[in-house]
């Protein structure tokens, strides 16, 4: 087992007690410790033994990772949610008490969590539990990046707290979390597929071509769902142990509630905000991986010769220029994609950089980027529409910002697609692609088909 006493809880929840006792205000306790190195998915599987909600976020370069299990405090909001969950976040921490030595970590109170695609949309009985937009800053949480191996817990008190009682199911609960002993990780193996309404979709796109020849509308994203059925409840760490090993350059994440769990594997940032400065990007346009080199490098270069993908991606590329003038200086994007190369399919992929305005933060750059052309079209509001109209589907949190952020709104956020919803041995999984006046359906519908494959194979398909 490894040592956790060395972080002394009851000391910092006493010191902290009577602060709240003389100022009257409940507030969150967060302490943080260096520990020694931890197996992230054995902590992980762990949270499901406690009973608590597991939150997940790898990077994609796998060197930040956070993993939260249960829940000290929710920001919840359905409307306007990206101010809300700012001022909230910063009401918060205003008075946080923090027990934390490794702020040069990505350590303390964290928050993680993601926003709907849609906020005008109402919830639907499918994303029960996922309404509107939530953050959840995790009661134990795990960090492993550059700097080691940290962990935060969070505790929300009030003046009535037994710290002595506290203390000591914060001391077992963690130790429980922290054992390193095996833990037996069944795999997952999918029984039954069932693709929702494949010919509806494809005239759905031939719809949407004709609607570009006939509308100011250049692009428009349009996502389609597979269900599928597993032997056995899904065993989440499992996924999540597959999408790390088999998916790399993807951010891999999971958010789950008492009912659901949220997962995904995206190879598409957002952004990712660190002192001020902007990294984002476009990524759109896609092709399949050859089954040699030679074929590889062929088919790589064919998708940056390719006049309907190169629409595609100039489509985000433009809109991410633009939408980054009102809250970031600088903004420097390279004159032609290069290939951005996963498992099963390669991106055309367009890196951004820029800095952060004086007095805006990340919640605002997500606000100005989210959706991007390569999940909803362009432009924004008219294909928006379209999709409220036309699509089928629920989208929920499929195609949205997804991430975390720090008490000094430091933070990343992915799109999250390459994803599925899983309720026990059922999952929901999604795909979409981006139509323009040369989109064909049979081809986009394959395009849609090799998107779902990290999620499949993951899932034991
Ligand atoms: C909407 C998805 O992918 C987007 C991101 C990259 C490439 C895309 C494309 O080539 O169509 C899509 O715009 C998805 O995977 O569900
Ligand atoms: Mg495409």
């Amino acid at each position: 087992m490894i040592e956790t006493k060395g972080i002394k809880i009851e000391g910092v929840l006493q010191t902290a007690l009577e602060q709240i006792q003389n100022n009257k205000t409940p507030t969150l306790v967060s302490i943080t410790e260096k520990i020694n190195k931890v197996d992230i998915l054995s902590f992980f599987h762990k949270g499901k033994k406690l009973a608590k909600e597991r939150s997940f976020w790898s990077n994609a370069d796998q060197n930040v990772c956070f993993v939260g299990i249960g829940n000290a405090y929710t920001i919840k909001a359905e409307k306007n949610p990206y101010n809300i969950v700012k001022k909230e976040w910063s009401k918060l921490m205003e008075r946080t008490i923090l027990d934390n030595k490794y702020t040069y970590a990505n350590t303390g109170p964290i928050a993680i969590g993601g926003f709907p695609f849609d906020e005008e949309k109402e919830t639907c009985e499918l994303w029960d539990g996922f309404e509107g937009s939530q953050f959840r800053i995790p009661e134990y949480m795990l960090t492993v990046d550059e700097h080691g191996c940290f962990l935060t817990i969070n505790i929300w008190l009030d003046q009535q707290s037994d710290i002595e009682n506290l203390a000591a199911i914060l001391y077992d609960e963690s130790s429980q979390l922290l054992d390193s002993a095996f833990i037996e990780s069944e795999n997952n193996q999918i029984v039954f597929e069932h693709e929702v309404n494949p010919h509806e979709w494809k005239n759905l796109v031939r719809e949407v071509t004709n609607y570009i020849e006939t509308y100011p509308v250049e692009k428009i994203v349009l996502a389609r769902e597979l269900q599928v059925e597993l032997r056995n409840p899904c065993n989440i760490t499992d996924v999540l142990h597959q999408l790390l090993t088999n998916q790399p350059n993807s951010y891999v994440f999971a958010w789950e509630t008492d009912v659901a769990c949220f997962i995904g594997a995206s190879p598409e940032r957002l952004v990712h905000v660190k002192d001020n400065q902007i990294l984002s990007t476009c990524l759109a346009g896609t092709a399949p991986r050859g089954e040699t080199s030679e074929e590889d490098i062929r088919i790589g270069q064919a998708l940056l010769n390719d006049e309907k993908n190169r629409e595609e991606h100039q489509i985000v590329v433009n809109m991410i220029r633009d939408s980054l003038q009102s809250c970031a200086r600088n903004v420097d994007i390279p004159d032609v994609p290069i290939i951005y190369p996963l498992q099963n399919l390669q991106h055309l992929f367009t890196p951004v950089r820029a800095e952060i305005r004086f007095g805006c933060t990340l919640l605002e750059v997500v606000k100005k980027l989210h959706p991007t052309p390569a999940l909803s079209g362009f432009p924004q509001k008219e294909s928006l529409n379209f999709l409220r109209k036309h699509e089928k589907l629920e989208r929920g949190w499929y195609g949205a910002p997804i991430g975390w952020f720090d008490s000094n709104f430091n933070g990343e956020f992915a799109v999250a697609i390459r994803s599925g919803l899983i309720k026990r041995e059922k999952a929901s999984l999604f795909a979409g692609c981006g139509i323009v006046k040369d989109s064909n359906p049979d081809m986009e519908y394959e395009e849609t088909k090799i998107k779902f494959t990290p999620m499949l194979e993951a899932l034991g398909g």
